[in-house]
């Protein structure tokens, strides 16, 4: 049995339905998933200060996720907050959303669009870029410029958004992909490959995939170097959960 702890960082646990409903449709039979959120944060991550708060709660749920005996992570915020610590954390694999869905792009593309939220974050995805080496291969950016919760109201409108930007990004970008930027897009990536007729890559699923891969593979998170487990000191106050 391999477990997949897939972690929202932010608290809204309708988004975390959400995540959790597009891990278990692409989950093989024999991988149980986890969706959790953290137990304190932020209602939906959209900037640098929401993103270090989250960070917080993705090793909180980590260190849980461990405890539980869970085989890897992925941290479904498009911002792949605490990837990094998380994986100094982990034994298992940990991967980001972002990371995922990017590395899926340039296999089945030579470049890739990204449709994401708010256009303030599209620096965060720019940035996510340059760190993994994907830069030359994001032909544009695009925004709804709707908040992330706006994807949960049940209005509709932000789905109908990402799809005329989806649309309009085929159109426009001489890209053969299209990224979705948040988590809470998790769903809509079925049917709107099958409507464009292109491949249009949620993070959650793509994850989620690769972490059953590098489980049966026998690949977690290497111990030697940077990843090396934290070193260990009295943490105080609000942090001693994380000791
Ligand atoms: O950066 C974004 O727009 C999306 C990002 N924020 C969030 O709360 N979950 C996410 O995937």
């Amino acid at each position: 049995m391999t477990l997949i702890q897939v972690i929202n960082p932010n608290t809204s646990l309708a988004m975390t339905e959400t995540i959790g409903a597009a891990a278990r449709a692409v989950a093989a039979p024999g991988t149980e998933i986890i969706a959790v959120s953290p137990s304190q944060g932020v209602p939906s991550i959209e900037g640098h200060f929401d993103e270090a708060i989250a960070a917080i709660g993705v090793l909180e749920q980590v260190r849980r996720g461990k405890a539980q005996g869970v085989s890897g992570h992925v941290i479904a915020c498009f911002g792949d907050p605490g990837l990094l610590a998380a994986r100094e954390l982990a034994s298992g694999p940990v991967i980001g959303i972002a990371e995922a869905a990017m590395h899926a792009a340039t296999l089945v593309a030579t470049r890739f669009s990204i449709v994401t939220t708010l256009p303030r974050t599209l620096i965060i995805a720019r940035h996510l870029l340059q760190q993994y080496g994907f830069t030359h291969h994001c032909a544009a950016l695009h925004a709804i410029d709707l908040p992330v919760l706006a994807l949960e109201d049940g209005s509709g409108l932000a789905q109908e958004k990402v799809r005329q930007q989806c649309l309009q990004a085929k159109q426009q970008d001489g890209s053969g992909a299209i990224v979705l930027g948040c988590g809470g897009m998790a769903t809509l990536a079925r049917e709107l490959t099958h409507e464009l007729g292109m491949p249009v890559i949620d993070g959650v699923s793509a994850a989620v995939k690769m972490v059953e891969a590098l489980v049966a593979l026998g690949l977690g998170t290497s111990k030697h170097g940077d990843l090396d487990w934290p070193i260990a000191k009295p943490l105080s106050g609000a942090f001693q959960h994380l000791n």
